[in-house]
């Protein structure tokens, strides 16, 4: 890869992964699934999967966490082709945030139109409960307030505008459907929407940083999607995000309870299967045309 001030990666980068990936598969994704952590599973009800490792892919940065199997699959759900990345990159593994989102503009590239976002989170909201799924409806981009933001650099007017909008960066009819989806899943009481918040971690947040966010407006806290987010709606792609509470945040110094990345995990194993649902009606209804371009 070229370094082109902050950005590490030329359009002749994404083209030539683009192609080589097109020139291995038959598939012609419009929808893209970013699986978080512990979530890959969501990959596993497609049919006709073709999978490539991220180490085999040109250009393409490799998995370093757990619970991050860092494969592409390309299948198909309801008669539609999928992209899934059975992992993401972060920032705390030493990744650029170009590097981060390079998949992305893959997506673009390929023809994808929809990003489906997945990760899991903190909750930061007193309300929320562990397991509850959070519909994102904004996002607070802290990294990005100190300059660790995907988009700064040389603007390529291929992919998009210098300065682009995001106050309607998750789609409201998206977001809608969602509801509508748990209340025929009869899981509406997992579901909650709120506000979430990147960190660049790897540390979990001290008391004191948490209930800054919560002042902040922040209803979850994370150490991923916010730049794979900007850069998708930087090109002009749909999104919709889903955060899985994975562990309530401590706002309060007599709790007790310690969060680790092991519990994180095994929450995500439990809400997996109902992930998998929400997602693969989401798809379906993408497929009967009634939420293309209406963002
Ligand atoms: O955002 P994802 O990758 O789902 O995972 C979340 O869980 C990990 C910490 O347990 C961090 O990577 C955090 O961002
Ligand atoms: O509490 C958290 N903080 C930051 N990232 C996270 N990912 C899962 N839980 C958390």
């Amino acid at each position: 890869m070229h370094t082109k001030g902050n950005c590490c990666c030329s359009f002749e980068d994404y083209k030539l992964t683009t192609e080589w990936l097109m020139n291995q598969t038959s598939h012609r994704p419009k929808v893209a699934i970013i699986c978080g952590s512990g979530l890959g599973l969501l990959a596993d009800g497609a049919s006709n999967k073709q999978t490539f490792r991220y180490q085999d892919i040109p250009n393409f940065p490799i998995s370093t966490v757990p619970g991050h199997d860092g494969c592409l699959v390309f299948g198909t759900i309801e008669d539609r082709s999928c992209v899934f990345m059975k992992g993401h990159f972060h920032l705390y593994e030493g990744y650029t945030l170009c590097q981060v989102t390079f998949p992305v503009r893959i997506f673009k590239l390929m023809g994808v139109e929809l990003v489906l976002v997945t990760n899991a989170s903190g909750g930061i909201c007193p309300d929320f409960k562990v397991g509850d799924i959070m519909i994102i409806k904004d996002h607070i981009n802290l990294p990005g307030f100190a300059g660790q933001h995907p988009l700064c650099g040389p603007n390529d007017e291929r992919f998009g505008i210098r300065f682009p909008c995001m106050s309607d960066a998750y789609s409201k009819d998206m977001r809608s459907v969602v509801v509508d989806i748990s209340t025929e899943l009869g899981c509406s009481d997992f579901i909650r929407e709120g506000v979430y918040c990147m960190v660049s971690g790897p540390n979990f947040e001290t008391i004191a940083e948490a209930r800054m966010l919560w002042i902040l407006g922040c209803d979850s806290v994370g150490m991923s999607m916010v730049p794979e987010v900007t850069v998708a709606k930087h090109c002009g792609l749909q999104v919709v995000a889903l955060s899985l509470i994975t562990n309530k945040v401590s706002l309060d110094y007599s709790r007790e309870e310690k969060v680790n990345h092991e519990e994180v995990l095994e929450i995500c194993k439990m809400r997996a299967e109902l992930l998998q649902k929400l997602v693969t009606s989401l798809i379906s209804r993408f497929n009967q045309q009634q939420i293309i371009n209406t963002n």
